[in-house]
């Protein structure tokens, strides 16, 4: 694979992989200054000594082009100098059920029990814009996440969590704007301005198209809403993660690693687009543009395709966009343990598929992760199986050993040659969605739901030939019978969170609710950010339901492909 050619000394005698390793080098100086290492001296159980980086000891164009050094460009090793020699990746387990009470009791444990950042799962009444006592959410409530109605919620949800310390996800989409801005309003009540907050909002809805389902809007509004985000955080919010360009639920719909990756990125191409075009700079909003992708079982294919999407994106951003701030090129990216590889059969056997999906996600350098817990294809995690999971991804990053140099797989022949594979065949996809007019094009026509459909029904197919095992499945099966023991959402939440929001809105300033929702009307009409009206809505108490249908009366509602 790699070929050795004689390279001419530049004016400094030094050759470009020389050049290269020395501002490798002086990075490594800059960030330990402000990030450590976590120790002095790292060694193996045998006390060998483990470098910081392994790398061709001699000039090598393939290394320079393609592979490079952990933060740098193309960034195929990662996008820190140091990676995890400095920092962990946050290790954030997606939570939430219930009311905002159960769900800040869960996180404290979390919190407690050494997690590093928040992620909130919201019901689906909450991420299709309903307050829990429209008639759309009947039955829904507090089901899949936390029923969320008022800013009364919110500061329930985040009671003695100091959001100047974390950083939360929030995995919302058609929504972001309305929950962005009551996390705003509760960071207000803490005392913390806009300025410091981190964190990311999902607010990806060309993946809620193709394969998630909780859209409101169509399109065009939709990445109308998108942008004014990007926007009011640029001037507002300035650490906050804009969005999270999400491959993980179009993998969990079926697709394959290459096409999780064609998708994802031509889906962030898409949103580049609508900002430049809604008059945005790229420089300013694409350093907060976040990932979001799914790891499976294939260890080595998976662990190359985020070395794979993280060279793919540099060159897009660099060449396609002229981008010019390095920050601009970097794939930042969350990581979610396969949900739809876990099994109901035999789920204790699902801890051993989540540590190795979650190795291969750490092996391709994630900055955040979540690791399923065993129980997640039968119902909502329970306290012990959440700590389990959580327990799964403090093994690999204090006991394994694999974090104590910079991306160790790099130089396999095998695992290089898949991240050019999936590289070039990802390529190919994209080039495909741009003839079809771009991302938004290819989703309102079909195609991307079309290759997701037939690969889903190919490895359909696979598992019931037996040409694929899955353990427990369709071999190595036992007779049981499944009786773990289940979270189930209390029946009596529902009208306890009805109650609730009912007694917010006889306490509010009625005048002022209308007032607020008025101004969000006349600015959804024009072209005026509708962010800074959606602020002061919550503020007054303006619900989540109350802003969503006014958005729908304007924008009206999409209703399918
Ligand atoms: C960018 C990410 C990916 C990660 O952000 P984090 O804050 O956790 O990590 P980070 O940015 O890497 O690190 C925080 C800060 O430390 C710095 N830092 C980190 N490591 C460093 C190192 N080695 N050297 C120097 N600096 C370092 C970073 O630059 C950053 O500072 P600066 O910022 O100053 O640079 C973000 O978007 C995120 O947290 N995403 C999570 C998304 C998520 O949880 N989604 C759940 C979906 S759940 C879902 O959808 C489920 C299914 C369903 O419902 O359908």
């Amino acid at each position: 694979m790699i070929e050795r050619k004689g390279k001419e000394k530049g004016a400094w005698g030094m050759s470009d992989y020389e050049k290269m390793k020395r501002t490798w080098e002086a990075d490594v100086e800059k960030t330990t200054q402000r990030f450590p290492e976590r120790k002095e001296k790292f060694q193996t159980s045998s006390e060998l000594l483990i470098d910081r980086l392994y790398a061709p000891d001699k000039e090598n164009d393939t290394y320079n082009e393609k592979i490079g050094f952990p933060g740098q460009y193309p960034y195929t090793r990662g996008i820190q100098p140091t990676m995890y020699r400095s920092r962990y990746w946050t290790m954030r387990q997606y939570a939430g059920f219930g009311s905002a009470e159960e769900t800040n009791e869960r996180f404290r444990y979390l919190l407690e029990q050494g997690q590093t950042g928040l992620s909130v799962a919201f019901d689906l009444p909450t991420q299709i814009g309903y307050d829990s006592d429209d008639p759309m959410a009947d039955g829904e409530v507090g089901k899949v996440g936390v029923a969320i109605d008022s800013l009364k919620d919110m500061e329930q949800l985040f009671d003695q969590i100091p959001l100047d310390k974390v950083s939360t996800s929030m995995t919302i989409n058609a929504p972001a704007s309305i929950l962005l801005a009551m996390y705003i309003a509760v960071g207000e009540k803490q005392g913390v301005a806009p300025s410091k907050l981190t964190g990311t909002i999902q607010n990806d809805i060309l993946k809620e198209y193709i394969a998630r389902g909780t859209y409101i809007y169509p399109p065009k509004p939709s990445m109308r809403l998108i942008t004014d985000i990007f926007a009011y955080c640029q001037e507002n919010l300035p650490k906050f993660n804009t969005i999270s360009i999400s491959g993980y639920h179009i993998r969990e719909a079926g697709s394959t690693a290459v096409q999780e990756v064609a998708f994802t990125i031509a889906n962030g191409m898409a949103y580049v687009d609508a900002a430049i075009e809604a008059g945005l700079e790229v420089d300013q909003f694409a350093p907060r543009l976040a990932f979001f992708f799914n790891a499976h079982n294939q260890f080595f294919e998976e662990a190359a395709k985020f070395r794979a999407a993280r060279r793919m994106w540099a060159k897009i951003m660099k060449e396609h966009y002229g981008a010019e701030n390095p920050k601009s090129w970097k794939l930042r990216f969350h990581t979610q343990t396969g949900g739809s590889t876990l099994t109901a059969q035999q789920p204790d056997n699902n801890i051993v598929r989540v540590t190795l999906q979650a190795l291969a996600a750490v092996m391709g350098g994630t900055q955040s992760l979540h690791t399923n817990s065993r129980d997640e294809a039968l119902a909502l995690p329970t306290e012990e199986s959440a700590r389990i999971a959580l327990r799964t991804q403090q093994i690999i990053a204090n006991e394994s050993g694999v974090a104590d140099t910079i991306d160790p797989l790099a130089g396999s022949y095998y695992v290089e040659a898949l991240t050019d594979e999936i590289e070039k065949e990802a390529n190919a996809y994209l080039e495909r969605i741009q003839k079809l007019g771009g991302a938004v094009q290819a989703v309102e026509e079909g195609f991307m739901q079309r290759e997701i459909h037939s690969a889903a029904y190919e490895a359909q197919k696979r598992m019931e030939a037996k040409e694929d095992i899955v353990v427990g499945l369709n071999e190595f099966k036992v007779d049981e019978e499944i009786h773990a023991d289940l979270l189930r959402v209390d029946e009596a939440l529902e009208r306890s969170q009805i109650e609730k929001t009912k007694q917010v809105r006889e306490g509010r300033n009625e005048a002022a609710v209308e007032e607020t929702l008025s101004n969000l009307r006349n600015a959804a009409k024009t072209t005026e950010n509708v962010m800074p009206h959606i602020v002061q809505a919550v503020k007054q108490y303006a619900t989540v339901g109350e802003i969503a249908n006014i958005l729908r009366e304007e924008f009206g509602e999409y209703t399918g492909m």
